[in-house]
């Protein structure tokens, strides 16, 4: 048999058991020899461009499913794929697993031509996702850090002479992701301090990134920080902090003057935090690792808090990746901005649940996990039973001589089931979003309570209008319910391409960035302001389990922060009952609901996770002084 296709079929074994990236894998499994590898990786890389058409084409050749006890699954795939759709459409070399596959080649080619005839599509290509035959290519962008040495202007100079001191040409125009070529790059035209590059060049390494003068960030993601855009010595609070990209930024525009409170629950994610800011010199940021909802409206630690940067947990359904878009989701490896959120979805779905139990009143929308635990059960009997009647129908068809028409009705049993299956996935899924909106709702509600608010920004990188232009739609109409005190500002109305959706009064003051338009990880930023700033703001009801402080902490200045020895220990903090309130209902908006979902929970940033130092005890306050 020839050798790339047990390399190949290695690659992907480990990939599925998430050992590592598609490149990582090909390249550390081949004795330096380059040619070898390329071949291995682009053959890995089309594999699983057609995984699930090959995939379908086994279900519908029930006697190569059973070959699977023969041959390797992931041997299979490579196998098939190279029979059907490469070029040359032929398996080379010998061996077992050819013999065995080549058995069915007739099965094989009428089943791709029913499924073309079925699809409607003259070319097998045609048969793969849009997101497979034209995958967007997103650059990859450098900010350079304005703290590195106290000067916007010259830590941009020194960076860019760095680069052209190693080779890369400065380019005057944007040109589009794809033509940037491998040793150019441009200054970004709405932020200079953004440096744009070819979407393969690999600065992981890179010196200046381990200095902390450049971070790896994509455009999207700096906006929060650039449009909240506080000054020098005021007072901030980003509520959902972690890994620190945004906390950083907002840091060096307020030039390492006054306070920013970056709040983050998860303590491993906080700790990343703590390397990220550190090595990005910044000095005015107070870590507090605990839940945003637990922090007190009256708390005087946060009475003159007038910018909240909210950017919490969401679907991550804008991310898109360079190669892992052709895994799915559950294989992929990057790690991203955007944190695993199944923990997330668990503690939403409990305190909706015991909310629920306390609440005997009216139903809501929302499914628990335990009800999701019960529809996936029910899933997999249903599957199990449905095999059972494939396989018996096969066993009588052999048996009355009435093979072929037990196979099709075989074949058309395990369509049906597949497509139940994406049905009650979709439906899930949207459960999934539904349950997120929920949770970010009540960060940004619980934003609005602080008494000196004025500024809150809203940002998620979710393609969803559920968990976008909704959530802000709901915000608006509980904070405007008696008086109209809160408003939209009208963000960067030259961006006239990328606007939120228009569906309620001023919604397209949002801004909505778009890969295949902005070049950027689809992302949705909305700025709220206080209209009426000499009133304050007066605090929403707090959540249940909000604790009490057990002694009042003094104040910090707002201007000199000092170090703080103290930690805080979250015995007394219980977790946070997100609802207390009456439940928000959910928006009436309809249009665009839930986007395309091809996500891939990964982001392009892996600067942020290597070797981090976990904290040694739980729920600290890391003060961040120089
Ligand atoms: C989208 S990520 C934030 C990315 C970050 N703003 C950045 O740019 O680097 C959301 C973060 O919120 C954290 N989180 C979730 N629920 C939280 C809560 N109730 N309080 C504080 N942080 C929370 C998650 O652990 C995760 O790190």
């Amino acid at each position: 048999m020839c050798d790339f296709y047990q390399q190949a079929a290695n690659v992907i074994d480990q990939l599925i058991q998430k050992k590592g990236s598609i490149k990582g894998l090909t390249y550390s499994g081949q004795s330096n020899n380059t040619k070898t590898s390329k071949t291995t990786y682009a053959l890995v890389c089309e594999t699983l461009k057609y995984k699930d058409v090959v995939d379908e084409i086994i279900g519908m050749v029930p006697e190569l499913e059973k070959e699977k006890s023969n041959v390797k699954y992931s041997l299979m795939i490579v196998m098939i794929y190279e029979l059907l759709f490469s070029s040359k459409q032929t398996i080379k070399g010998g061996g077992i697993a050819k013999k065995t596959i080549m058995q069915y080649k007739t099965q094989m080619v009428s089943s791709l031509a029913r499924m073309k005839i079925k699809k409607r599509v003259a070319d097998s290509i045609d048969l793969l996702p849009e997101h497979i035959r034209n995958p967007i290519t997103l650059p990859r962008y450098v900010r350079i850090n304005s703290l590195f040495n106290g000067c916007m202007e010259s830590a941009v100079q020194d960076a860019i002479n760095t680069f052209v001191a190693e080779g890369y040409d400065k380019i005057d125009k944007p040109v589009q992701a794809n033509n940037i070529g491998e040793k150019e790059f441009y200054q970004d035209v709405d932020f200079p301090e953004i440096l744009v590059f070819n979407a393969n060049v690999d600065l992981h390494d890179h010196k200046m990134l381990l200095d902390g003068h450049i971070i790896l960030q994509d455009k999207a993601s700096c906006m929060p920080s650039y449009i909240l855009s506080p000054p020098p010595g005021s007072v901030v609070i980003d509520s959902c902090s972690a890994p620190g990209n945004k906390t950083s930024l907002l840091s060096a525009q307020m030039k390492n003057k006054g306070q920013i409170f970056a709040i983050e629950k998860d303590k491993k994610r906080m700790g990343t935090l703590v390397k990220l800011t550190t090595r990005s010199q910044c000095k005015n940021i107070e870590a507090i690792n605990d839940s945003f909802l637990n922090l007190r409206h009256d708390d005087p630690k946060y009475k003159d808090v007038e910018y909240i940067l909210c950017d919490p947990s969401c679907s991550g359904s804008g991310i898109v990746n360079r190669l892992d878009y052709l895994l799915p989701t559950k294989y992929s490896t990057d790690t991203n901005e955007n944190e695993d959120i199944d923990d997330i979805i668990k503690d939403i779905s409990n305190s909706s649940n015991s909310k629920r139990q306390t609440e005997s009143t009216t139903a809501t929308t929302t499914t628990s996990t335990t009800d999701n635990e019960k529809n996936k059960k029910e899933m997999k009997k249903d599957k199990k039973r449905k095999l059972k009647e494939m396989k018996a129908a096969e066993k009588n068809g052999k048996k009355g001589n009435n093979n072929k028409e037990s196979l099709a009705a075989a074949a058309a049993n395990a369509e049906k089931l597949k497509e139940e299956q994406e049905e009650k996935e979709k439906k899930e899924e949207e459960e999934r979003v539904q349950l997120l909106a929920d949770f970010q709702l009540s960060i940004i509600r619980h934003a609005f309570g602080f008494p000196s608010i004025k500024r809150v920004i809203y940002s998620t990188c979710s393609i969803h209008q559920v968990e976008n232009e909704d959530v802000v739609q709901r915000a608006l109409e509980e904070l405007n319910k008696d008086k109209e005190t809160w408003r939209l500002v009208n963000i960067l109305p030259h961006w006239n391409h990328s606007r939120g959706y228009s569906i309620y009064k001023n919604s397209e003051y949002s801004i909505r960035m778009t890969p295949s338009i902005d070049h950027t990880i689809g992302f949705f930023v909305a700025l709220f302001e206080r209209i009426d700033t000499t009133v304050k703001a007066k605090p929403l009801p707090i959540p249940i389990s909000q604790p009490k402080p057990t002694k009042t902490p003094t104040p910090a200045p707002a201007s000199a922060p000092t170090p703080s020895t103290t930690s805080t220990t979250t015995s007394q903090q219980q977790k946070p009952v997100l609802f207390k309130s009456e439940p928000t209902k959910p928006s009436n908006s309809t249009k665009k609901k839930l986007g395309n979902n091809n996500n891939n929970n990964n982001n392009n940033n892996k600067n942020n996770t290597k070797g981090e130092s976990p904290m040694k005890s739980n729920k600290k306050k890391i003060k961040l002084s120089s």
